[in-house]
């Protein structure tokens, strides 16, 4: 399969759209020049082009992070806005690799949408890479791309596995920071736009960098929403007589909102500094007392995975790829339990506590597929690795299973 993809891309642009059920479509496309068009008619636009429509494809290369992630999140903004050039749909390139939308219109010529695209995209034209598509001879289709001379262009082949999804080869770079230091110089990057990283850094400036954790235990509490870490975090405490710290930390949750609505590189990196800051606030506290964390790492990286890759469990990262392990330079806690519980009795519980939900939770009830990739996630994290506690039973139960799971684990 690799080895087929790797001719086409000597000749091809290949690319992948994510479809409905937010699997992946992939098709090729020859540039106009090449005197050779592929014989792979593309799935999606042949019978679109054939009965009159048009389409137009939208990337945004990204040789620096956090430019590139913000005219992406622009990009999606203006297309939303603009009614009458059909749904966005989220488009990767695979050579190079480059992410945008895909604009399939039936019914339309490709003159037509481009007069409705070009006094869209003026602003951000030099930073994007647009190609419109034509039919010729029947089943053959065009790549246009704006701009072009005419001349045949040179287009390196690459090694691409179409089996495995795009984005897993972006995550390390762009949600799953492998290190503090990569977190801080995303937000060090925003602080011309986003006054509020300057607020994280500097209370990350005054944190050991590297904390050592103290003789005390430190259980970490993972699982979905309403799986019920709050009510069991507060039983450990007073059970334990623990300290109970959460990630976000307190100190930065006032900023927690800004960052949310910040394009995933940004918005990761908030949550992974967040579980440094938290890093330090453990080991001062595990000198003196045993430490509880409602949600640290392995939440940070479950959702951040979930959210990127699209389609089903199928597209995951294979067990212990590099984004399941823990970071180096972070503080390991002595046990992370994982509370799991059944969609239904979620949504039960998500219901009778009646409280706003954020985008995320609402996403949840709504996407199973997205509930059950975090799920499987947090159960592919290693080294720590999460252990599962069936949080079903009533409350006092699954407290004393934890417990027992405590005095096993932590020899207390
Ligand atoms: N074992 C249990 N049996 C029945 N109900 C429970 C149990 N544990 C918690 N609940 C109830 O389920 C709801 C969700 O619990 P809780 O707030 O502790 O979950 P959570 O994981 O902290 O949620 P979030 O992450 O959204 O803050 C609450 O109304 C809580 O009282
Ligand atoms: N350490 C953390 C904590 C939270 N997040 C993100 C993941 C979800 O988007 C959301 C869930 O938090 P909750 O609604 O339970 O407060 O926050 C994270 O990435 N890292």
């Amino acid at each position: 399969m690799a080895a087929s993809y790797s001719r086409l891309l000597a000749e091809d642009s290949l690319l992948a759209v994510e479809a409905d059920d937010g699997d992946l479509l992939y098709f090729s496309c020859s540039p106009a020049s090449c005197a050779a068009p592929s014989r792979r008619p593309p799935p999606l636009l042949l019978p679109l082009l054939a009965g009159g429509g048009s389409a137009h494809s939208l990337t945004v290369p990204c040789s620096e992070r956090v430019p590139a992630a913000q005219l992406h999140a622009a990009l999606r903004r203006a297309l939303d806005a603009e009614r009458g050039l059909g749904r966005p749909l989220p488009l990767f390139s695979l050579q190079p690799r480059e992410r945008g939308f895909l604009l399939l219109q039936p019914g339309r010529s490709k003159a037509a949408q481009e007069r409705r695209l070009r006094p869209l995209l003026a602003a951000h034209l030099p930073y994007l890479r647009v190609c419109g598509y034509e039919l010729s001879c029947g089943d053959r289709v065009w790549q246009c791309p704006w701009g072009a001379d005419g001349a045949r262009r040179l287009v390196q082949k690459a090694e691409v596995d179409p089996a495995v999804h795009p984005a897993v080869s972006t995550l390390r770079r762009e949600a799953v920071f492998g290190c503090w230091k990569e977190a801080q110089r995303v937000l060090r990057e925003c602080i011309p736009f986003i006054p509020e990283a300057r607020g994280v850094l500097e209370l990350w400036d005054k944190c050991p960098k590297y904390p050592q954790k103290g003789n005390f235990p430190v259980i970490v509490v993972e699982g979905l929403d309403a799986t019920g870490k709050t009510t069991l975090t507060q039983s450990l405490k007073e059970s334990m007589r623990a300290v109970l710290l959460k990630s976000p930390p307190a100190c930065i949750n006032q900023w927690r909102k800004i960052f949310d609505n910040e394009p995933t590189l940004i918005r990761r990196a908030f949550y992974a500094l967040g579980n440094y800051i938290v890093a330090s606030e453990i080991a001062a506290q595990s000198t003196k007392s045993p430490v509880i964390v409602d949600r640290y790492w392995h939440s940070t990286a479950a959702y951040a995975i979930a959210t990127e890759i699209s389609g089903g469990l199928h597209n995951l990262p294979v067990h212990h790829h590099e984004v399941y392990q823990w970071p180096e330079d972070l503080l390991k806690p002595d046990l992370v339990v994982l509370l799991t519980l059944s969609h239904e009795e979620r949504v039960r519980r998500l219901q009778s506590r009646g409280i706003e939900k954020t985008k995320e939770e609402a996403e949840l009830e709504m996407n199973v597929r997205f509930r059950e990739k975090v799920e499987e996630l947090y159960k592919r994290m290693e080294n720590p690795g999460c252990i599962p506690v069936d949080a079903s039973p009533p409350r006092e139960a699954v407290i004393e299973n934890v417990l027992h799971l405590i005095e096993n684990h932590c020899l207390i």
